[in-house]
């Protein structure tokens, strides 16, 4: 009798890098809109007339619905239950509805005057399409996280996720870059426009998932067979199963590690032009010049350390390198004498090779501490306990900032603003660092007692 060696579609690497690709596409589109507002807040406030406060309400509905009517941990819920092709399917068509809300909101006259809940409706409605697109955005995340275990198990895993955060952190520097000569594209400055160009790129990216989802059928029919089918029909999620989660304590320590580092660097970004105008005297039109260098950093870095991550492992030593340097680069920040701005391009440098290490080994590390089945909901909560954090930072800063922190008034572009000294809430993100320091070091140790493997490639023999 001759027997036949099935093989599976992930066997294929070009099957697999593809699907990456056509995923990682998708997310960059989402990443773009998420940032694309941030570069142009004067212009905001000239056209719209949206005050900082304002910015800081619109910032803050990123968590809205995900943190607070907990769509992010349903979402997770839902993604195992009912699988990655629907899921995905929905959370990409949330995108697109809340950006076309948002766009909508941002570009309509019909509102002019009108107030809803104290806040200008424009606003109001900004605020509510981003809600929503925070939750497709988020969701979405869970699940290209789950399609690359799916297809990169055993093989290159960790490079996959770092190649889909590189893609994502274009979309980012796109926003960061291409947002102000969009606005004022065409002699006319016009603040919907990026929005306009960010539905458009999220419409093609709904595309590039449909094309996505006949992949990953294609991927299952691969792998179809009997025994399959009765495993995975015993291995099924089960609402019960989210108790499994939150009662392991290498689950935790990678949640609370992952706050605590994300709080001291997308937050950190959010007052990241700020701090090179106030601290180190940059002028402000070209200030936003050297955050940027941090999401370029992490493009070509992220995917090299999953590399060395997936094939030498010491993904927990990653880890704890990242969060040192982290505390290194804020604790230099909160030096009130090193005030120039080579300076800051150098920590900003650094900093985004810290960006880099922790998610190149963190993400790929959850499927090490959780089975498969309970992953999306794993990510889920990761993600929410992080959203926390990614609210919460920001409107503590500018609290510290506004409480503790003026040190006079200036004139700039003919306003009277005033100054601030950033010490203190540097010392804050030095804090969130070391405390992340503290969380990988348990990681680490938690890892030796139960033997997770984070230590060891994910390219197996
Ligand atoms: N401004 C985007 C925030 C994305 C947060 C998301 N939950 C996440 O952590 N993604 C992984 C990453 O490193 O971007």
């Amino acid at each position: 009798m001759v027997e036949t060696v099935r093989k599976s579609l992930r066997d294929s690497a070009a099957a697999r890098w593809t699907a990456l690709l056509i995923v990682s596409f998708t997310m960059m589109c989402g990443y773009f809109l998420t940032d694309v507002l941030s570069p142009i807040v004067g212009l905001l406030e000239s056209q719209l007339n949206w005050t900082r406060a304002d910015y800081g309400v619109y910032t803050s509905s990123y968590g809205w619905f995900n943190v607070f009517l907990v769509m992010l941990i349903l979402g997770g819920i839902i993604l195992d239950k009912l699988g990655i092709r629907i899921t995905g399917l929905g959370a990409t068509a949330l995108m697109v509805i809340g950006t076309a809300i948002k766009y909508w909101a941002v570009s309509t006259h019909v509102l002019d005057g009108e107030t809803i809940m104290g806040l200008n409706a424009q606003l109001f409605w900004a605020c509510i399409g981003f809600a929503v697109f925070a939750v497709g955005v988020e969701v979405a995340g869970i699940t290209v996280s789950k399609i690359i275990v799916k297809w990169f198990k055993g093989k290159e895993m960790a490079t996959a996720m770092g190649m889909q955060v590189a893609l994502a952190r274009v979309g980012t520097a796109f926003a960061l870059g291409f947002s102000v000569p969009i606005a004022r594209a065409l002699g006319v400055i016009d603040v919907s426009r990026p929005v306009l160009v960010a539905l458009i790129g999220l419409c093609i990216g709904l595309i590039a998932f449909i094309v996505y989802m006949v992949m990953d059928k294609k991927l299952d029919a691969s792998e179809a067979n009997d025994v399959q089918a009765e495993i995975s029909h015993e291995d099924e999620f089960k609402i019960s199963d989210i108790g499994k989660i939150l009662t392991n304590k290498g689950w935790w320590y990678i949640a609370i590690l992952c706050v605590l580092f994300y709080s001291a660097v997308f937050p950190f970004l959010k007052y990241a032009t700020d701090l090179m105008v106030n601290k180190f005297g940059v002028d402000q039109n070209i200030a936003g010049l050297i955050p940027m260098l941090l999401p370029f950093g992490n493009i070509l870095l992220t995917p090299l350390f999953g590399g060395i991550y997936d094939r030498k492992g010491k993904g927990a030593s990653i880890m704890i390198i990242g969060s040192l340097l982290l505390i290194v680069v804020h604790a230099l920040f909160s030096v009130q004498m090193l005030n120039n701005w080579i300076i800051a391009m150098i920590l900003v440098i650094i900093l985004g090779v810290a960006f880099s290490l922790v998610p190149s080994a963190m993400w790929p590390s959850v499927p090490k501490i959780v089975p498969e089945k309970r992953l999306g909901t794993a990510y889920s909560l990761i993600f929410w306990v992080q959203n926390w954090g990614l609210m919460g930072v920001p409107l503590l800063i500018g609290w510290v900032l506004e409480k503790y922190c003026i040190t006079g008034q200036t004139m700039r572009d003919g306003m009277m603003v005033n100054t601030y000294d950033y010490t203190l809430p540097m010392l804050i993100f030095t804090g969130f660092g070391l405390l992340a320091l503290v969380f990988a070091f348990l990681l680490k140790a938690e890892d030796k007692k139960k033997g997770y493997g984070l230590e060891s490639p994910n390219i197996e023999g």
